[in-house]
């Protein structure tokens, strides 16, 4: 499948801020017209008790009713459901109420196969489920891990819906017993990957949740550090993470100015035909040139 394809397929979304809501939390769903995440997921897997989850399927589709109705004008560009797991007792009938609220995109939960993507898809495409509705794929087990590239490979087959990886983080350390340290360290190999294989996929990636939701400066610093790993945004649990993780993903004034220098530099007429510039004391290339048109449609997208 050539980039082209994909590209027409999947138009870019802006995701640096991706808000988790529990279905279970009708205070918390109410809020969402009023929030600046790009995204929001409603949960219905970790954050919601297992005694929960039948009402919370009925509150998440009584939640799309109402949206039907009345659409909304702000809020959040995409709305998600997370289901749990097709392997669990509520996974199937979760994904029966999920296909029916026609959200933007289903997300599944412990992925560790392209299987679990297909079998996902097979039941949306039964039903003649709407093109838009996409599938992603959280990537939170050592499993995931070692059969990435695989899964990742389904990015470049439209029919497979896939078109976001999710770093579960919490889920990480629970498997494999590393320690959750300020700097990531011990996650940031396997973070690494997931962004190389979302990459090789044409998919989107985005990082894992802060737990620590009231200290925001370590928040900030999280973020950057996503955005430095190539992630294209945050998930987050609390709206006072909405606006840091808008901010660290977006590109910044410097890199904005770069890129339209480097820009203004190729279309002079003096540098027709050339294939190497230096701009600002850099050698730029169209290697460059490239990556400071797709920075500033991304600028221009936000
Ligand atoms: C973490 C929380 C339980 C904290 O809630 P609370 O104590 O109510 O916080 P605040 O009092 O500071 O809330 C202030 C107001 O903001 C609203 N609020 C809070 N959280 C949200 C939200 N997520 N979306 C929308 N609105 C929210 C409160 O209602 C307050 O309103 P008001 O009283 O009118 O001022 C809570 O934030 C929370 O439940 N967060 C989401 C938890 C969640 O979804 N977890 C699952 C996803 S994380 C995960 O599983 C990742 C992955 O799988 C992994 O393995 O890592
Ligand atoms: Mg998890």
């Amino acid at each position: 499948m050539h980039e082209d394809t994909i590209m027409t397929t999947r138009p870019f979304r802006p995701r640096r801020s991706v808000l988790y809501v529990p279905a279970s939390n009708a205070k918390a769903l109410s809020k969402l017209p009023g929030l600046a995440c790009d995204a929001a997921i409603i949960d219905l897997e970790d954050a919601v008790a297992p005694d929960a989850k039948p009402a919370a399927r009925e509150a998440l589709k009584a939640f799309f009713a109402e949206r039907a109705k009345a659409p909304q004008s702000g809020g959040p560009g995409e709305i998600v459901i997370r289901i749990n797991g097709l392997s669990t007792e509520w996974g199937p009938e979760d994904l029966i109420a999920a296909r029916e609220c026609r959200p933007d995109a289903i997300l599944l939960p412990k992925v560790e196969t392209p299987r679990d993507i297909l079998e996902a898809n097979d039941t949306l495409d039964d039903e003649d489920a709407h093109p838009g509705m996409w599938l992603w794929a959280m990537i939170e087990t050592p499993k995931a891990l070692l059969n990435i590239g695989a899964i990742a490979e389904l990015g470049r087959d439209p029919g497979a819906r896939l078109a976001c990886f999710v770093a579960g983080t919490n889920d990480l350390v629970k498997e494999t017993g590393v320690r959750m340290t300020p700097d990531r360290r011990h996650l940031v190999p396997w973070l690494m990957q997931m962004v190389l294989a979302a990459r090789a996929g044409g998919i989107d990636v985005l990082d894992g949740v802060a737990n620590n939701f009231r200290d925001l400066d370590a928040f900030r610093r999280e973020c950057e550090d996503g955005a430095g790993m190539g992630f294209d945004g945050k998930t987050l649990i609390h709206p006072d993470q909405i606006g840091p993780a808008n901010e660290a993903f977006s590109p910044s004034a410097d890199e904005i100015s770069q890129a339209r220098a480097i820009v203004s530099a190729f279309a002079a007429p003096e540098n027709a035909g050339k294939g190497v510039l230096t701009v600002d004391g850099r050698m730029t290339e169209r290697l460059h040139l490239a990556q400071a048109e797709k920075l500033l449609a991304k600028a221009g997208n936000l």
